[in-house]
């Protein structure tokens, strides 16, 4: 198995006694997309957050490509740009006065600073589902949620990633418009290999997008496994319990508690 990002016995506490990771320790194979789910409050964004070096674990590592990493400051540019984060909120993600031309050029710029090879900015709004050279001259503030979101991602794709971290990010997004998102990612994976770890708690995602699954509670993974495993034969009592609070379980599929009508 070719392993792209590790966790190993990862903790981390807030204000020095929180706990918040507990000993978290995964794999995350290339060419995969697995999905991180659990209450809200467990721990994910933190996990996310120490991957991208945003946040410094309290005590283990994290290994991307078989090479340890610290936190943002000290990795190379390689590394940042290998493994990339989407965020959850497209609004505060962009500048709003910006166009979609320079959000995408900064990282072009960098990546020509540092003979990296990088995807033209043309290329990879057409990957994001933004196709037409009329987008990048669009300003920001013109954009709905979910086109940011795409610019998001297109940006995120222009340094050729292996790896992008998604933290919840089709949360503010309308269903019609988180589908479209996970229809991109399943592309992007099947056609250019690229691997995903995405935060979620949406149930049709993790059915149509995901193909691995993390159960994060109290800041422990309690299971991990293929989808349709995890999905239909839960080996952790939470991971039920877990579904059954954000899910309405029915003929064995998934409705999402939000998403159905309270009888009168
Ligand atoms: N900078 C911080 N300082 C102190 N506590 C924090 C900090 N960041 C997060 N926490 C706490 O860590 C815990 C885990 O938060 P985290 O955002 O990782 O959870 P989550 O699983 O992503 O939740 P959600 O699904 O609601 O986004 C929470 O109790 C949160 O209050």
């Amino acid at each position: 198995m070719n392993i792209l990002l590790e966790a190993v016995g990862l903790n981390k506490k807030f204000n020095g006694n929180t706990t918040v990771l507990n000993n978290v320790c995964l794999k995350i194979r290339r060419g995969g997309i697995a999905a991180l789910i659990g209450e809200s409050g467990g721990g994910k964004t933190t996990l996310c957050r120490v991957f991208t070096g945003l946040e410094k674990a309290s005590s283990g590592k994290v290994l991307f490509k078989g090479k340890e990493l610290g936190t943002l400051r000290g990795r190379s540019f390689d590394d940042c740009a290998s493994l990339q984060y989407i965020f959850q909120d497209p609004y505060a993600a962009l500048e709003e006065e910006s166009t979609v031309s320079s959000v995408l050029q900064e990282p072009v710029n960098m990546c020509s600073r540092r003979g990296r090879d990088y995807m033209p900015p043309q290329e990879a709004l057409t990957w994001a589902g933004l196709a037409g050279a009329a987008f990048l001259g669009r300003k920001i503030k013109t954009l709905s949620g979910g086109q940011r979101q795409r610019v998001s991602l297109a940006r995120s794709l222009i340094t050729r990633p292996d790896l992008i971290i998604a933290d919840e990010c089709t949360a503010m997004l309308d269903a019609q418009a988180a589908a479209e998102i996970g229809r991109i990612f399943k592309k992007l994976n099947q056609k250019l290999g690229l691997s995903f770890l995405i935060v979620t708690h949406d149930a049709q995602f993790l059915y149509q997008v995901v193909d691995y699954i993390y159960v994060l509670h109290e800041g422990a993974i309690v299971e991990a496994g293929p989808k349709d495993r995890v999905l239909n034969i839960p080996s952790a009592g939470y991971t039920r319990e877990y579904m059954e609070s954000m899910w309405e379980i029915e003929g064995g599929g998934l409705i999402e508690q939000d998403h159905l009508c309270q009888p009168q």
